[in-house]
């Protein structure tokens, strides 16, 4: 499992570090681990590292002192460093000092203009944990016409540390180097396809960072909470999904939600609605029956992909939520929750319910998402006393408690009509196995991510064929674990 802190948390730990550890040795630390990360880049990108050329751009804080340092670090395994100053009088004392010392050059960002050409790397210490806003006119034009591969120091600057949004013109790094913990930035889009490959590097801060504010699942972590059939397992003990789901007018989304759940768990699936013929076409297995009085006992309900909004469709929202077992509420019943807040009184209390809108759904249940997701879908979780699972190039899943779940991986396959249908009957799935619904909804994520790349496998893919992936998709869980 990754683990994320915010800023301040970060910021928090490092004081209790700073005081026990001797002035300057933490920045020395990680500035190390910069210059080694910097030797390995100039190694594997121009065959050697003496004799190659590293420029620093410098801004006005620590951020810059760890790429002064960085510097002074190279310079001892014969790299030539220069640093290009963005904020003379502010920039780290020490790391310039050192620089110095160790033979770098300095130069001043408004009398060069550009990155110096004979760079090779080019290390961004231009601003860390403090960044605000995008990179100011100086900084943006030197980057702009950079040349060289970028390595960053802690962040990629420009982009915002704890929401990730980057508002205006920001670095876009071949790697990043990060201090005692990830931060918000490494894992939420659009900041995230900034970063390049993140090196987390320790500064002895775990200690004191207490509970993560945001997770990320490793595919262990996947693997390990993934229904497998027990040998006393029947069809009944795995738990039974029920699917309402489709319609007449789209019997596509009852297939392609049922695919989902049936291809994800064995057991048993229901369906129950006015697609039942084509379900039943596709999923000969499936109890599929014309309405939601027949359909029987399930363990968990799916509803809302391909539902319509009519009043038939809110009458299977209200028995749904009623139905007294965890309820997985998407598309439609998202639209239906936010247009009939009446609808909410038929929910059982304390039956889980995951929501899983994308920005428009989640804009008409919730509000604007605007810049901060994370923050945005916790008071969502907690205004509904809902996992809320709010779709994106980086998935953000919160529950009522403040625990967070993030799914980055900067791909964006699973992006095509249908998708979300799939991923809706994983997660009912899931939930009908007994999975708790931060973990169900979390885990769905990352599995349909998963089927949808092997799916794809570098084209792009529709939905019903993401669906069909998800067996292999187990199957390589199983295999890493
Ligand atoms: N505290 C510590 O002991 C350690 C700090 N470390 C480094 O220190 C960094 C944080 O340093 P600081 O708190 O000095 O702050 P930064 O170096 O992040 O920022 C310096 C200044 O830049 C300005 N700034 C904000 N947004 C800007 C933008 N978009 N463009 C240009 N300038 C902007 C602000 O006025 C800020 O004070 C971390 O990111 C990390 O790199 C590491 O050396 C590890 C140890
Ligand atoms: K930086």
């Amino acid at each position: 499992m990754r683990e994320v802190w915010t800023t301040s948390r970060i910021r928090a730990a490092e004081d209790v570090v700073l005081a026990r550890t001797q002035s300057g040795a933490l920045m020395r630390r990680a500035a190390f681990a910069v210059s080694v990360r910097a030797a390995r880049m100039l190694r594997e990108r121009t065959g050697r590292v003496t004799g190659r050329h590293v420029v620093l751009l410098v801004g006005a804080g620590n951020n810059g002192g760890d790429a002064l340092w960085a510097g002074a670090f190279l310079r001892r395994r014969g790299v030539g460093v220069t640093a290009v100053l963005l904020a003379p009088d502010k920039a780290h004392p020490e790391g310039l000092s050192a620089l110095r010392r160790a033979g770098g050059r300095v130069v001043l960002a408004q009398d060069v203009g550009d990155v110096p050409a004979e760079a090779d790397l080019v290390i961004d210490g231009i601003v860390g944990l403090a960044a605000r806003g995008g990179l100011r006119p100086d900084a943006a034009a030197l980057v702009e016409r950079a040349t060289a591969p970028i390595l960053a120091v802690d962040l990629p600057s420009g982009v915002d540390p704890d929401t990730g949004a980057v508002t205006g013109p920001a670095v876009t790094a071949a790697a990043t180097v990060t201090f005692g913990a990830y931060k918000p930035l490494h894992v939420l889009h659009p900041a995230a396809s900034h970063c390049g490959d993140v090196h987390l590097i320790d500064i002895g801060l775990r200690p004191e960072l207490g509970e993560p504010d945001t997770r990320v699942l490793d595919p262990d972590d996947v693997a390990t909470r993934l229904p497998l059939p027990r040998p006393a397992d029947d069809k009944y003990t795995q738990g039974v999904v029920g699917i309402a789901a489709g319609g007449s007018t789209y019997p596509g989304a009852a297939v392609l939600t049922t695919s989902g759940a049936v291809l994800t768990k064995s057991g048993m699936v229901r369906y129950a609605g006015s697609a039942a013929d084509v379900v039943r076409a596709r999923w000969p297995e499936v109890i599929a029956t014309g309405s939601l009085s027949d359909a029987g006992r399930v363990q968990a309900w799916v509803t809302g992909p391909g539902l319509g909004t009519a009043s038939g469709a809110r009458e299977t929202v209200r028995e749904v939520l009623a139905a007294g077992v965890p309820v997985i509420a998407d598309a439609d019943a998202v639209n239906l929750l936010a247009a009939h807040p009446d609808l909410w009184d038929a929910r059982e209390p304390g039956t889980p319910l995951v929501l899983t809108p994308h920005e428009r759904e989640f804009a008409r249940l919730a509000g604007d998402v605007g810049h901060d997701r994370v923050a945005a879908v916790t008071a969502a979780a907690k205004r509904y006393n809902a996992v809320v699972l709010l779709k994106g190039h980086s998935t953000v899943i919160a529950d009522p408690k403040g625990h967070v779940f993030v799914h980055y991986t900067g791909r964006a396959w699973p992006a095509t009509a249908g998708s979300g249908d799939v991923l809706s009957g994983i997660i009912g799935a899931l939930l009908a196995a007994g999975i708790a619904p931060l973990y169900a909804a979390a885990c769905a994520a990352w599995l349909h991510d998963s089927a949808a790349t092997i799916a794809a496998s570098g084209a792009p893919v529709p939905a019903s064929l993401i669906a069909e992936a998800i067996p292999a998709a187990i199957r390589g869980l199983r295999v890493s674990a």
